[in-house]
């Protein structure tokens, strides 16, 4: 699903090194942690997945394509099979839960008579389905991210990068949140989570990539926060 290759991605104006010479590989259907300090490098990997940035060395393989591959048009159907969920959920507020989740496949261009059958099963997935109606305001912090992994996977995405998930819950509403995308990826898609969460990721164990000043220092198949 994802593959680097001696990938080093140093910013242009500061000369940040913010990955140094990472190689890795994520498998289909895996749920993955990717951990590290401030400034480790977590939001700079996830942003190489999705070509905000380029490697200035090695290359990046999404879905077994090399990332060079997608250009122009190519960029979006790639962002297109990737679903994101980040710390701030950025709901639209003026739209209910069942709309802000139906926005995602208008804007994918996903035939209206689709809408109501998939929001209905992506709400259910993330166990919102009876709040559907309610405005972004009207949900608790842990009920609009839920909305936001509805969001992102209502597309079916093979993959699904959620950089800080938990970053403005409380632990119990965390805790959710990862059951959630667990539940995301025992439906087939793979995870890939960018956490400083330690007690989840000691609590619902799967395999950790820890990065240190841009590099891979360890990659622990059977999970644990090494910092
Ligand atoms: N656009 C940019 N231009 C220059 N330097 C950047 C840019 N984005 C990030 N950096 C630098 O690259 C390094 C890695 O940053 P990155 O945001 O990937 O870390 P992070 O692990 O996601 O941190 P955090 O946990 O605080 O979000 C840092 O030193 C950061 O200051």
């Amino acid at each position: 699903m994802i593959q680097l290759k001696h990938v080093s991605l140093e910013y242009p104006v500061t000369r940040t090194l913010a990955l140094d010479d990472v190689s890795l590989h994520v498998q289909k259907g895996e749920f993955v942690y990717l951990v590290g300090h401030s400034g480790a490098g977590k939001s700079s990997f996830m942003n190489l997945v999705i070509k905000r940035t380029l490697p200035t060395r090695g290359t990046v393989h999404v879905s077994g394509e090399p990332l060079l591959n997608y250009r122009g048009r190519r960029t979006a159907v790639l962002r297109r099979r990737i679903g994101m969920v980040f710390q701030d959920n950025l709901l639209l507020p003026h739209l209910n839960a069942y709309e802000n989740v139906a926005f995602a496949l208008r804007v994918t261009g996903v035939p209206q008579r689709e809408w109501a059958g998939r929001v209905t099963a992506a709400l259910r997935t993330v166990g919102m389905e009876h709040k559907k109606y309610a405005l972004p305001v009207q949900l608790s912090q842990g009920e609009q991210q839920r909305v936001a992994i509805a969001r992102a996977v209502v597309g079916d995405p093979p993959l699904l990068l959620a950089d800080e998930p938990t970053g403005n819950l409380d632990p119990e509403n965390s805790r959710d949140v990862i059951k959630v995308l667990q539940h995301v990826n025992l439906r087939g898609t793979t995870v890939l989570v960018a956490t400083h969460a330690r007690d989840l990721v000691e609590s619902f164990r799967h395999r950790t990539l820890t990065l240190r000043r841009g590099r891979l220092v360890r990659d622990d198949p059977y999970g644990g926060y090494a910092l």
